[in-house]
């Protein structure tokens, strides 16, 4: 933490915030209620709600509005992303958790320990005490709600059947899919993006403890980006092929490209997802030990970008506009007809958010090859009109697909955002 220069922000910081870290060691000393009592310190436990400081504030991406954080947000350095299987089959219980998670995700975003850390000794800590003394790390936690939620084996579950959104249906099984039911599917999803994967697990793990006995993990999956550090200038981000990853997307800043392709508008469905947006994941391995023998060109028509640039092959520029007629001396396409850059864009009027996270999970035992690729995940307000088209015209003919695999796949509606007072899912549920 960078020392607060400012002598008015300091006093601030001196009356109100002790820090994760100094709750602990309070807490461990015999209990907040002991120290309470013994310094007559009455607003301690009220020093716990207060501001945090200044440099805390910086990397702090407010919990509440009208969206969710972790959808327009800038990538942060880390996700980590879960799915989860609901197992109470009460609905009290369901809204119940929504709402234990509301106040937690509000308290984890602001850097602060879920809950009471004044628990006693003779009890386990609410918290679990890892991110003590960390900033919040511009942690967003995006919460969704898969099909199954509404309907699983022909089973209106909670009463919510006619809720379900006509859109949030399982996704079609495209040509070369190869999935795996332990990458596969879910109730409910949790992303954590946070420039620290310790911040990010935490609040992961803490969500998932509060669900004891009313959800369980179903699939887990880390990413990451070049964090910030390595990369002060932000370039786009590179994937494990060395490409330049992401240069085309909607501008998050205008809300009329959010409007018309990440949030889902009122006459689009039923009105609980107004200010949400659908969630497409995709673990997708990538065969880098395959790519790395094939020649520079070779890589280059793959994708139909440069490598070094990421400008479209027979322009100058990253963030050129694509020349899809542009044809060569031979007449052949600068962009081949069959790259994932032509493919992708199709007619240009299927946009989507993509915020995808590189991984790398070790050893594929099956192959003795890295187990790395893509955690691909993508925002958008119609999936029948923007990633299940795009993914079928890919997966029919894309020349990248001898590079990679679709190990996992999931569709989720990500919530509206949460008013102050409100809590996640109440549009469903009310
Ligand atoms: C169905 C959607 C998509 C999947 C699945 C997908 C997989 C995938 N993509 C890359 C690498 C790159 N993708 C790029 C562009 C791009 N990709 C998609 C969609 C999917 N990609 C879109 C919509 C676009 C933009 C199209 C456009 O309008 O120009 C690029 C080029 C640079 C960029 O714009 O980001 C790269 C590189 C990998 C490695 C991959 C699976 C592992
Ligand atoms: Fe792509």
């Amino acid at each position: 933490m960078t020392k607060n220069t400012n002598s008015q922000d300091e006093s601030v910081h001196n009356q109100t915030k002790i820090s994760r870290r100094d709750m602990l060691k309070t807490a461990g000393v015999g209990g907040v209620g002991v120290i309470l009592g013994a310094t007559g310190l009455g607003g301690l436990l009220t020093i716990k709600e207060g501001k945090a400081s200044s440099t805390d504030k910086k990397e702090i991406i407010p919990f509440y509005g009208n969206h969710q954080g972790g959808i327009i947000t800038k990538t942060q350095n880390h996700v980590y992303f879960v799915s989860l299987d609901v197992t109470t089959a009460n609905k009290e219980e369901l809204v119940k958790l929504f709402k234990d998670w509301t106040t937690a995700a509000a308290l984890l975003s602001e850097g602060k320990p879920v809950g009471d850390l004044s628990s006693n000794e003779f009890l386990p800590p609410k918290d679990t005490g890892e991110a003590e003394g960390l900033s919040a790390s511009n942690l967003t936690i995006t919460f969704g709600v898969g099909p199954s939620l509404f309907v699983r084996d022909n089973q209106d579950r909670f009463g919510l059947k006619q809720k379900q959104p006509k859109e949030l249906v399982d996704l079609p099984k495209f040509p070369l899919d190869a999935l795996e039911e332990a990458w596969t599917g879910g109730d409910l999803c949790i992303q954590a993006c946070a420039d620290d994967l310790q911040v990010a697990f935490h609040a992961v793990r803490n969500l998932i403890r509060i669900a004891r006995g009313k959800a369980i993990l179903r699939w887990a999956q880390t990413g990451f980006q070049r964090t910030k550090q390595a990369d002060p200038g932000q370039e786009t981000p590179r994937n494990l092929f060395g490409f330049k990853d992401g240069t085309i997307n909607p501008d998050v800043k205008s809300e009329k490209q959010l409007n018309e392709h990440v949030w889902v508008q009122p006459g689009d469905g039923p009105n609980w997802l107004v200010n949400g947006s659908y969630l497409v994941v995709r673990r997708i391995q990538m065969f880098i030990e395959v790519w790395d023998r094939t020649t520079l060109k070779e890589q280059e028509k793959t994708f139909g970008r440069f490598r070094d640039s990421g400008a479209p092959l027979g322009q100058k520029d990253e963030f050129e506009s694509l020349n899809l007629a542009q044809k060569n001396d031979q007449g052949e396409f600068h962009i081949p007809v069959d790259s994932h850059t032509r493919l992708s864009h199709g007619d240009g009027s299927q946009p989507i958010l993509r915020r995808a996270y590189s991984y790398s999970d070790g050893m594929d035992a099956k192959t003795g090859s890295f187990d790395a690729g893509l955690l691909f995940l993508c925002f958008q307000r119609q999936p029948s009109k923007q990633f299940i088209p795009i993914q079928e015209r890919l997966a029919t003919m894309d020349k990248l697909n001898e590079y990679i695999s679709h190990r996992g796949s999931a569709i989720f509606a990500c919530l509206p955002g949460v008013k102050q007072g409100g809590y996640l899912g109440e549009t469903i549920f009310s």
